[in-house]
């Protein structure tokens, strides 16, 4: 209903210093080929450039796309869809999956029952993924048991989707053990049997859109994140003072590196400040894939990024403790880290 207002409700319109501008212009981020990297008969060449690649981004802001990821233009056309077909469906019926307060799982609109001013502009629906074997089927099930055993096609996709993006993440998660000096399967060890979010934006047009934002300003605070754009423009990451654009692009996927990861490379990669805008000519849909390792391994550095130069920027935590952190006492924005740290270590949140 709201996208046909010409005029939007107070608590859409965001601070001035945060309503979007309209120059955006594009950010060169690497594009990793991971057919060189992941097959057998990979040159080392070919992984050191890809490292070199991820090893520059990743320290200065974060994002890198992947393409030729062997992930197949069906299924994530298939998932394009039926996020459009949940979407499609009346408010009482995406209701059913409404979130609850405190929890990171369900269907949110508008997010008035959590936040009361700066509301983004858009609808997210939220699942878990358990890349365990002893719960295989965690997506399927969902959907079967919140929106009924109608959605099983829905939840046969995402299931194998998640699948997917798990398997994926773990093969960045060697690239970017390998690009930090540390051992290839350190980091790969440390998400198997991950326990991930996935995230399904969707954000209608507005009739005001330089007055709101789809997503406001933020860092990830998982720990790598694999988005998927539909083709319309609408991320933002800042920097160098500037906030400039990643153009959608079917063929890859954007990458970029969340808080835990930050921590875990003891601040050497980081998590960047990023966002969405919305147009008012038409919606725009993403779908992005939070990976988390299990909630009670605990995040801390390996000693080789270790070093009297280079002392242990962040305490010990488990992302349990984060997420609880932002889904109870913070609204995720650009400082999320530092202020779970000092919220850690009892220091007054500045
Ligand atoms: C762990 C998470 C919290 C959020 C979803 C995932 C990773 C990104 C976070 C978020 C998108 C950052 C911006 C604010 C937020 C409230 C949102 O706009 O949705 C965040 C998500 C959340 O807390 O639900
Ligand atoms: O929709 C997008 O392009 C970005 C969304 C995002 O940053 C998020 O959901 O964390
Ligand atoms: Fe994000």
């Amino acid at each position: 209903m709201l996208n046909l207002q010409a005029t939007i409700p107070n608590q859409f319109i965001w601070p001035d210093d945060e309503k979007p501008c309209t120059e955006a212009p594009e950010l060169d981020v690497p594009l990793i080929d991971l057919q060189n990297f992941l097959s057998a008969s990979s040159s080392p060449s070919a992984t050191l450039e890809a490292s070199r690649l991820i090893s520059e981004a990743c320290s200065k802001h974060g994002f890198f796309l992947v393409v030729n990821h062997g992930i197949s233009e069906e299924l994530i056309s298939d998932a394009h869809e039926c996020m459009a077909r949940f979407y499609d469906m009346p408010p009482s019926e995406k209701q059913k999956v409404q979130r609850k307060p405190g929890e990171s799982c369900g269907y949110a609109s508008s997010f008035t029952g959590r936040f009361s001013t700066k509301l983004p502009w858009k609808e997210t629906l939220s699942f878990r993924f358990c890349d365990d074997k002893n719960s295989p089927n965690t997506v399927q099930d969902y959907f079967c048991d919140a929106l009924g055993h109608e959605f099983l096609p829905l939840g046969k996709v995402y299931q194998e989707y998640c699948e997917e993006m798990s398997s994926l993440s773990l093969k960045i998660m060697e690239l970017l053990g390998l690009s930090l000096g540390v051992s290839r399967d350190y980091f790969r060890e440390f998400f198997e049997e991950n326990d991930s979010i996935m995230r399904l934006n969707y954000y209608p047009p507005c009739q005001k859109p330089n007055l709101t934002l789809g997503t406001g300003p933020h860092c990830d605070p998982t720990s790598l994140t694999i988005l998927h754009q539909d083709h319309v423009n609408g991320l933002q990451v800042f920097v160098d003072n500037q906030w400039r654009s990643i153009s959608p692009n079917p063929k890859a996927f954007v990458v970029n590196i969340g808080d835990t990861f930050m921590a875990l490379s003891n601040n050497i990669y980081k998590s960047c400040l990023h966002r969405a805008v919305v147009n008012s000519q038409s919606e725009r849909k993403s779908l992005a894939f939070f990976l988390c390792p299990k909630k009670y391994r605990v995040v801390k550095p390996p000693r080789e990024l270790l070093d009297s130069n280079t002392p242990r920027r962040y305490p010990d935590f488990t992302w349990s403790m984060l997420l609880e952190f932002t889904q109870k006492h913070y609204r995720a924005d650009m400082n999320t880290l530092q202020a779970f740290s000092d919220w850690l270590t009892k220091k007054p949140i500045k």
